[in-house]
């Protein structure tokens, strides 16, 4: 690989000439895959032998053979697992979501990191998802919808807009910043020749600008994580640095995570400062060497000779309450006018009823239930989620999210879309299909794996099917891909048409006998 000679220097200088020899010569490797499993899908027996060598610091997590086309198998259509970068794993069990808690993944897209925290949340809490840029947010809104998430609201908003709606709204809050990635080299040589010293300056700039809005969000006390997968001490520890000393509130914390190396002392990096001029530009005047708060080393960094990985940077930094609670100096909105907003809205909160529209859909949909699913399954759903029909969709909100004051654009899914209405009946949403498990449905057509019929489904064939009429979940051994309407005998297929492609049963072939790409853009996730 031929690197830039100013990003040789800024790595030498930064971690040392033993360092770059190390990672250069794992430049020439090929880039490590792994996968997560969704803990909402029973594990299939042809992923088990597969599944050999465990991610040490995620959970449900494994390294997979990078010769096959894992995007391509059905399994993967029913979100029975998640592709995703070994130490791209790391930031969200840093984050340390617990069931219950309000959490917002801020820079979300394609959503490798929110169906990670989804998983644990296990349909507890709240989920915001938000994503700046509209055609990668229509991928996290489907890579929610395949890993089958209930409680997730998508947003496609810009940060400052979101914070407008959620001040101190949540408990914890991932930024994983847009960065240089240079963790990504491996995986897009490309990216080497964007690469300059620049780039990383305007990275940095707009990473504390995010931080910013993640700031107002986030509850005292609560934590944040700032990752990103690149390696140069001008974004990571100079933005942490720079963010840290606008806040008196808020601590670097240890990860704790597993085969990651510490962060860059404030000692090393003042050194750094004297021989790389873009990290001395940055470099706030005023540090204080032992300000524990400012404790830089307590951060992360994964690089891919030390760990079997590509490379990320994460740091966890609590938000406390301070003696001198700082005044609030974000633009755009004063706290006093917000906290008028938010009065407003608890006054509406408490006359909530059903519009005369929203009754009739809730109705129909409840006919819909009574026939299709399980009675524990709706019943959990109205224990914690607030049925709300938002333009022609009936969503299934959940309690706390319905109460907060809702972004007044830029919602792409605020919960579990349920159903729509077409010409008085109801049309059931393939994100539902796909949130249910076997034991929620009344009828079930189930497919092994290998089937031909699975193939027929996910290419928008109808199929044949015995069961008795009405809609059915379509399953490969349990693991749901959708639903279909059965009449007299035929399968008639509501696999949604943006979805409907060729797949292959990938996990029934041997290693190295396809090609190396996946050839899956929903999955193409750092
Ligand atoms: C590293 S990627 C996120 C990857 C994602 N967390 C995952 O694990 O799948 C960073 C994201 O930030 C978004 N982004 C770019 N500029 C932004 C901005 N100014 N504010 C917020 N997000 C931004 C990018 O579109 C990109 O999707």
């Amino acid at each position: 690989m031929n690197f830039p000679k100013a990003f040789e220097e800024m790595f030498r200088t930064s971690f040392g000439d033993r360092a770059w020899e190390s990672y250069q010569q794992s430049s020439t490797q090929p880039p490590v895959r792994a996968l997560r499993l969704n803990p909402k899908r029973p594990v299939h027996k042809r992923l088990l032998p597969k599944l050999s060598q465990p991610v040490p610091w995620a959970k449900t997590a494994y390294y997979i053979d990078h010769t096959l086309k894992w995007g391509s198998d059905p399994l993967h259509a029913g979100g029975e697992y998640y592709l995703q970068e070994p130490s791209a794993m790391a930031p969200v069990t840093a984050l340390q979501p617990q069931k219950g808690e309000c959490i917002l993944d801020l820079c979300a897209a394609p959503g490798s990191k929110t169906t990670q925290i989804a998983a644990v949340l296990e349909d507890s809490g709240v989920l915001v998802a938000n994503e700046i840029h509209r055609e990668r947010c229509l991928t996290l809104a489907e890579n929610t919808e395949r890993m089958g998430l209930s409680q997730v609201c998508v947003t496609n908003l810009e940060p400052r807009t979101l914070a407008d709606s959620y001040r101190e709204f949540f408990d914890a809050i991932l930024v994983d910043a847009p960065c240089s990635g240079e963790g990504m080299f491996r995986k897009d040589p490309e990216a080497i020749t964007q690469w300059n010293e620049e780039l990383l300056l305007q990275n940095a700039d707009r990473q504390l600008d995010i931080l910013e809005s993640a700031y107002h969000m986030t509850k005292t006390p609560g934590r944040i994580v700032y990752s990103t997968c690149t390696f140069n001490p001008v974004e990571n520890e100079g933005v942490l640095l720079r963010f840290l000393t606008l806040h008196p509130d808020l601590q670097i914390v240890s990860t704790k995570l597993l085969h990651a190396q510490p962060g860059l002392s404030l000692d090393s990096l003042h050194t750094i400062a004297t021989r790389y001029a873009p990290l001395a530009k940055i470099l706030p005047e005023t540090l204080q060497i032992d300000d524990l708060r400012l404790d830089t080393s307590r951060a992360a960094r994964y690089f891919p000779d030390s760990s079997q990985s590509e490379g990320h940077f994460i740091a966890l930094i609590e938000k406390r309450a301070t003696l001198q609670q700082q005044s609030a100096n974000f633009p755009n909105r004063p706290s006093a006018k917000f906290s008028k907003d938010h009065t407003k809205h608890r006054t509406k909160r408490k006359q909530f009823e059903h519009t005369a529209q929203e009754k009739v859909v809730i109705r129909l949909f409840e006919q819909f239930a009574q026939d299709t699913l399980e009675e524990h399954f709706i019943s959990k759903q109205l224990e914690t989620h607030r049925l709300r029909l938002q333009g022609e969709i009936l969503y299934a909100i959940p309690q706390k999210l319905a109460e907060a004051p809702p972004p007044s654009r830029g919602v792409l899914r605020i919960g579990l879309p349920l159903c729509s209405v077409r010409s008085g009946h109801i049309v059931p949403t393939h994100a539902l299909a796909l949130a249910l498990t076997t034991q929620d449905v009344r009828r079930e057509c189930r497919l092994p794996y290998g089937d031909a019929r699975i193939l027929a489904y996910l290419a928008g064939e109808t199929i044949p099917c015995t069961l008795h009429d009405g809609f059915a979940l379509v399953t490969i051994d349990g693991v749901p891909l959708g639903f279909g309407k059965t009449v007299q005998g035929t399968l008639k297929n509501h696999y949604p048409k943006g979805l409907r492609r060729k797949y292959d049963f990938v996990l029934s072939k041997t290693p190295h006998s396809t090609s190396e790409t996946d050839g899956d853009p929903t999955t193409a996730t750092t």
